[in-house]
């Protein structure tokens, strides 16, 4: 058959990967909900508008979209989740008292795939703090990803990028031609020092101003000036509440993937992995009555973070033997045990992949 089972970027999960993930999703949404973040289900799919209207800065760019043969409109398959918890704050919550903390998993789709990441068919699984995107909840927002993923399985090795997506809207906004200034992103977006130089040297420090945190955030500060002076006094407020032992960076001008995060950004890694586990930050809902709302939240990407072989615990079965007393098996399952009653007798503790047998009634290694 060509071009195999599903198509390119789709992929089945199968033992023991699934049930790996399903462990990560549970890990993660417990952590959010001792701390207060209560989980929403939005459907897979919505109005194509509901996607590019309701984030500041947002679009539906890399949604997969369809025209609905019921309603006759657009619908997009979402591409990720934090405009779906948006537009269910803004509406059917709107009325809660602020802020409102929410969490949510669920699978969405990429319109495209990258090289980094062949993967279409993706799952989310995060929370937002919807009314604030103070230093306060920043920080709260950060910290609970990390302690998440410690929750999951992660032991060591979590990394933290921090950036600043409208960095440059603030500093050359006003101070550059319309064309000037959209070269310059462009540039910067590319770390091309040559190209920023000769558009406006002035902004080539920012850079250079990347790297291990302190001393990045030391280059930027003399770059800076007072401009920026309450934001990063606000971004070493949030480094500060991590903790020695997760490595922190900052990449001041990376704008790639924060299409409609505002004041501060985030990329979580772990150690041997290729691209980001995560990302989140703070940006702005649109509400429908014209007015903004403020927050901030992080996804988890489950499909990035099972590869690095998170949440897989060892498989331990154990084989019962035709015959086998049922209150024996149920002692045994209480007792931790994942059991594999044999249905007939041929069956094989090997065939059912059992670690253990039932031999005079205790679990016994099976020799393999
Ligand atoms: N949903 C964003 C991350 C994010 C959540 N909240 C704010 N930002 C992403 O997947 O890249």
């Amino acid at each position: 058959m060509s071009g195999g089972l599903l198509p390119e970027g789709f992929h089945d999960r199968l033992p023991p990967m699934a049930g790996a993930a399903s462990r990560l999703e549970r890990a993660v949404l417990d952590v959010a909900h001792g701390h207060g973040y209560e989980q929403v289900d939005p459907p897979l799919a919505e109005f194509e508008d509901s996607f590019a209207a309701r984030l500041k800065s947002g679009s539906a760019r890399d949604a997969v979209r369809f025209v609905d043969p019921v309603s006759q409109r657009t619908l997009a398959i979402r591409p990720d989740m934090t405009a779906q918890i948006g537009r269910i704050a803004a509406t059917r919550m709107g009325h809660h008292p602020r802020p409102v903390r929410l969490s949510y998993a669920g699978p969405v789709l990429k319109l495209r795939a990258t090289e980094l990441k062949p993967e279409r068919a993706q799952r989310q699984i995060g929370v937002e703090l919807i009314g604030l995107d103070s230093v306060a909840a920043a920080r709260e927002v950060v910290t609970l990803a990390v302690e998440a993923l410690r929750a999951a399985g992660v032991e060591d090795g979590i990394a933290i990028d921090f950036t600043l997506p409208d960095l440059i809207d603030i500093m050359a906004a006003d101070t550059l031609t319309a064309a000037d200034f959209a070269a310059l992103r462009d540039r910067l977006d590319a770390k091309d020092a040559a190209g920023v130089a000769a558009i406006d040297a002035s902004y080539l420090p920012l850079i250079a101003a990347a790297g291990p945190f302190e001393p990045a955030m030391a280059k930027l500060r003399a770059i800076s000036g007072d401009a920026l002076a309450s934001r990063l006094d606000g971004l070493a407020a949030i480094a500060e509440g991590l903790g020695g032992d997760v490595a922190v960076t900052l990449d001041p001008t990376e704008r790639h993937g924060f299409e409609y995060q505002r004041w501060f950004g985030f990329s979580l890694f772990l150690s041997g992995g290729r691209g980001p586990i995560g990302r989140g930050g703070a940006y702005t809902i649109l509400r429908g009555d014209c007015s903004e709302e403020p927050a901030v939240g992080f996804s988890l990407y489950a499909d990035a973070i099972l590869a690095l072989g998170v949440g897989q615990d060892e498989r331990r079965r154990l084989f019962l033997p035709i015959g086998t007393d049922p209150a024996r098996a149920a002692e045994l399952r209480a007792a931790g045990w994942v059991t594999v009653q044999a249905l007939d007798g041929d069956d094989t503790p090997e065939a059912q992949l059992c670690t253990h047998a039932l031999r005079s009634g205790e679990p016994a290694a099976v020799n393999r």
